[in-house]
Formats: C-alpha cells, sequence, structure tokens
C-alpha cells in the first residue's frame, strides 16, 4: 500500500486566507485554443500539474513550441504533424481533447495513458471523428490505446453524439472546430449532457479567442471555421480545488478567504458558494476574495449535481458530518471519473463507520459518528481532499496516496497544514 497521511485534526475553528493555484478546466483549454490559433499567445498562471503538464507534453509532441517564461506558458503554434504520442495519464481533458488536434496533424499520433483511462469512455470523440473522416486504430474498442491518423486536415460539418457520459466529447470537438475546414456542428442525441458549466466554458474561451459560436438551440452547438487570435489568457484560480478550503471553514465554524475568487465565472465551483450557504455557512466578497464563515451547525442538503458533478467528493465529505441527512443525485455519471467515485465515496465513507448508500445517479448520506481508519483514494485526487476534509473533526483518519492530489494540487499537503497553522499564528 503507498505511504499514509495522517490527515490533521482542526483543534480550532479554521482561520485563514488561501490562494489557489489556476484551474485545470481553463489550463488545458487555453493550452488548446493557444496551440491552435494563428500566433503566438500566453497562458497566464496557468496552472501547474499532472493534468497539465501531460497536455503540455502531448501538444509538444504534435509540433507546438510552448516555454517556461517566468510564471507563464509562451505558446508558438506549428505544423502539427506526428508521428507522435501522447501519454494521456488519466486526464480526461488531455484523452478527449487531444484526438481532434490529432486529427489536424499529418501522420499518426499513439494515444495512450494509465489503466483506468482505457476504461473512461472516449466513444463520443472516435466515433464524431470518425464520422468527419478521420481514420482511427483502436481495435475496435473506442476506448484507449488508440491511434489516430490525421490526414492533416478535417473537413468538418455537422456530427451526432451521444455525450450523456461526459460533456468533454462535446468540448473537445468545439475546441478544435474552428480549424475544421466546414467548422463543426455538434447534436448531442442522448440523454441529459452532464457538466454543462464546462461547456459553458469552451464555448465562452473559444469566443473569447475570435471563434464565431452559436450556442442558442439546446443540444446543439455550431462553431464557424475561422483563424483563433493568439493571445493573453489568464486563468483563473481553481475553484473546485478550492472547495476543500471553504468545507474546512464550514465543518470547524472557522472562516477561510480564497483570493482572487473571479465575479463571473463558468467554474462549476462557483456553485460551492450557493451549496455550502444552505449547508449552514455565509459568504462574502471583499477585495481580499471570497470568505466563507461557518455557523457552528452543519446541514445535511438535497442538490442535483449534474452540471456540477466534479464538486460531488467534497460535498459527500461535508454531508457526512453535516446534523441531517443528504441526497445527491444527477451524477451517475461519476461512475466513469478517475475512479467510480460513488462506490468509492460509500466504501470509504462507510469504513470510518458512516452511513451512506448509492441511489441510481447519486448518493443518499445520513450523518453518524465517525472513527479514525484507512481512506483508499483509488488514484482520484478529490478523494483525497474530500478524506482530509473528513479528518478535521475525525482524529485518525490515515489517506493513502494522498500525492495522488498531483493531478490538479501538487502541493495540497504543504496548503492544508499551512491553513491549519495560520489559525495559531
Ligand atoms: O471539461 C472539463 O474541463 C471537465 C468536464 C467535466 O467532465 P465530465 O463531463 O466528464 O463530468 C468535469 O467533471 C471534469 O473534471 C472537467
Ligand atoms: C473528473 C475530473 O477530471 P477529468 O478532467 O480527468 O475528467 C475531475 O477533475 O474531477
Amino acid at each position: 500500500m503507498s505511504a499514509l497521511w495522517s490527515a490533521p485534526v482542526a483543534s480550532a475553528p479554521v482561520t485563514a486566507t488561501v490562494e489557489v493555484p489556476g484551474s485545470k478546466s481553463v489550463t488545458n483549454r487555453a493550452l488548446v485554443l493557444a496551440a491552435l490559433a494563428g500566433g503566438p499567445g500566453y497562458v497566464r498562471r496557468p496552472l501547474r500539474s499532472r493534468d497539465t503538464l501531460l497536455m503540455v507534453a502531448g501538444l509538444r509532441s504534435l509540433g507546438v513550441v510552448i516555454e517556461d517564461r517566468g510564471d507563464d506558458w509562451y505558446v508558438l503554434p506549428g505544423r502539427l504533424a506526428g508521428p507522435a504520442v501522447v501519454d494521456c495519464g488519466n486526464a480526461g481533458t488531455v484523452m478527449r481533447f487531444l484526438p481532434p488536434v490529432a486529427a489536424l496533424a499529418a501522420g499518426p499520433v499513439r494515444f495512450d495513458g494509465d489503466p483506468r483511462s482505457y476504461e473512461r469512455p472516449l466513444d463520443g470523440v472516435i466515433n464524431a471523428l470518425r464520422d468527419l473522416g478521420t481514420r482511427i486504430d483502436d481495435e475496435g474498442e473506442a476506448r484507449l490505446p488508440m491511434t489516430v491518423l490525421g490526414g492533416g486536415g478535417v473537413e468538418g460539418g455537422v456530427v451526432r453524439i451521444d455525450a450523456s457520459s461526459s460533456s468533454q466529447f462535446v468540448s473537445a470537438l468545439l475546441l478544435s472546430g474552428p480549424r475544421f475546414n466546414l467548422g463543426v456542428e455538434v447534436r448531442h442525441t442522448g440523454t441529459s449532457v452532464p457538466s454543462m458549466t464546462h461547456i459553458a466554458m469552451t464555448v465562452d474561451m473559444l469566443r473569447a479567442a475570435g471563434a464565431r459560436v452559436d450556442d442558442g438551440e439546446p443540444n446543439v452547438w455550431r462553431v464557424a471555421p475561422g483563424a483563433l487570435l493568439g493571445r493573453d489568457m489568464v486563468v483563473e484560480p481553481d475553484l473546485s480545488n478550492a472547495g476543500p478550503f471553504l468545507a474546512a471553514a464550514l465543518v470547524t465554524g472557522g472562516s477561510v478567504t480564497v483570493r482572487d475568487w473571479p465575479e463571473h465565472t463558468t467554474q462549476p465551483g462557483d456553485r460551492l458558494r450557493s451549496i455550502f450557504t444552505t449547508m449552514g455557512g455565509s459568504c462574502t466578497r471583499t477585495s481580499a476574495g471570497l470568505t466563507l464563515t461557518g455557523g457552528g451547525a452543519v446541514h445535511g442538503i438535497e442538490a442535483d449535481l449534474h452540471d456540477v458533478g466534479e464538486l460531488t467528493p467534497v460535498i459527500a465529505a461535508v454531508a457526512a458530518l453535516a446534523d441531517g441527512p443528504s441526497r445527491l443525485t444527477g451524477v451517475a455519471h461519476l461512475r466513469l471519473h478517475e475512479t467510480d467515485r460513488l462506490a468509492a465515496l460509500v466504501k470509504e465513507i462507510n469504513d470510518l463507520g458512516g452511513d451512506v448508500n448509492e441511489i441510481d445517479d447519486g448518493l443518499e448520506i445520513r450523518p453518524r459518528a465517525l472513527h479514525g481508519g484507512v481512506f483508499h483514494t483509488y488514484d482520484d485526487h478529490r478523494l483525497a481532499t474530500a478524506a482530509a476534509v473528513l479528518g478535521l473533526l475525525v482524529p485518525g483518519v490515515e489517506v493513502e496516496n494522498v500525492a495522488t492530489t498531483a493531478k490538479t494540487l501538487p502541493d495540497f499537503t504543504g496548503m492544508w497544514t499551512r491553513m491549519l497553522s495560520a489559525r495559531r499564528g
């Protein structure tokens, strides 16, 4: 078993100000858009974590120049070409966003990743690219590993996909769409698309890069062909990764300020303001950032998290510490994330004495006195950070492989420890 990290207990209400690094989702979109642009650009204050460094490496292998310039990345688009190999790790954004870029390249591009990446759905992207004329060798499996045999361009046009297992299928096709000869029209045909906030992020960022996008019709997105602008893209703090820090204030009755909380954002983490308010906290915005203050009591919640699924683990952790039951719905697709998040949360919280069960599309959580024990993380960064929240109130929580937080937040334990010592300082 990998090393255990003893999650620190909060012996007093947590009072701290934290600076959360950049958003994974914004950084990886900014990199793709910059790589496809007509001229050089900068990604300012990017997140540097496993998922974003995999994106950088993947784009470099396709011929894009990306240089470190102080805190920023300078991106010089080049002629996209194979042969190349892209390691996707377990990054949904890399395994979904880069195949359409590879389809634009001339030459074979091999995609591989962690064992879990073989189980994550990719059919929406593979089938769409095939329908648009790109050859893909996936041995009939519609998943990783696979080779995209790009012909140096994509004709584009109308494509029908079922994106009910991941919004990233839609985002992937839209991000490369301006470079397809006819642009792209993506029509979703299945049950509802999860994580719609992330599609809104894609649309906003495409428009900011000069693309013409029509998202006026439900479940249909049109991107016109045209050049993308090389420009400065400033990355917002990762509001989903702010979740555990805000949760620390909520469950300990303390007060945590997250610096530079954007006033307008498409990040799902912005929903934490209302969710954690319903659960007993209160939020204020000042020039210092967003402050969440715990109200002493933590309440259960009934919440449909379909649009903001990646917040589920941290909300489940808070719910397990609440004074009443919770029901989190709309998140069946979490079974196909970094791990089966529903099964993992049930097993690990219950192993600490909790009372959680799976329903068709989510979790029911009845708070119960918890005890210490090993909390397994299944290579899932958000399981690890959720465990840290539980550990604030439950002595003896030992988090297995906390290093998995490097997927999106490499210094998580350092930040957590500093947050806890700030209240004493
Ligand atoms: O596009 C993105 O940046 C993301 C979209 C969502 O994926 P799903 O639609 O697969 O849930 C989200 O859960 C993931 O963390 C990031
Ligand atoms: C689902 C997630 O990641 P990915 O981008 O790998 O899908 C996540 O970060 O919660």
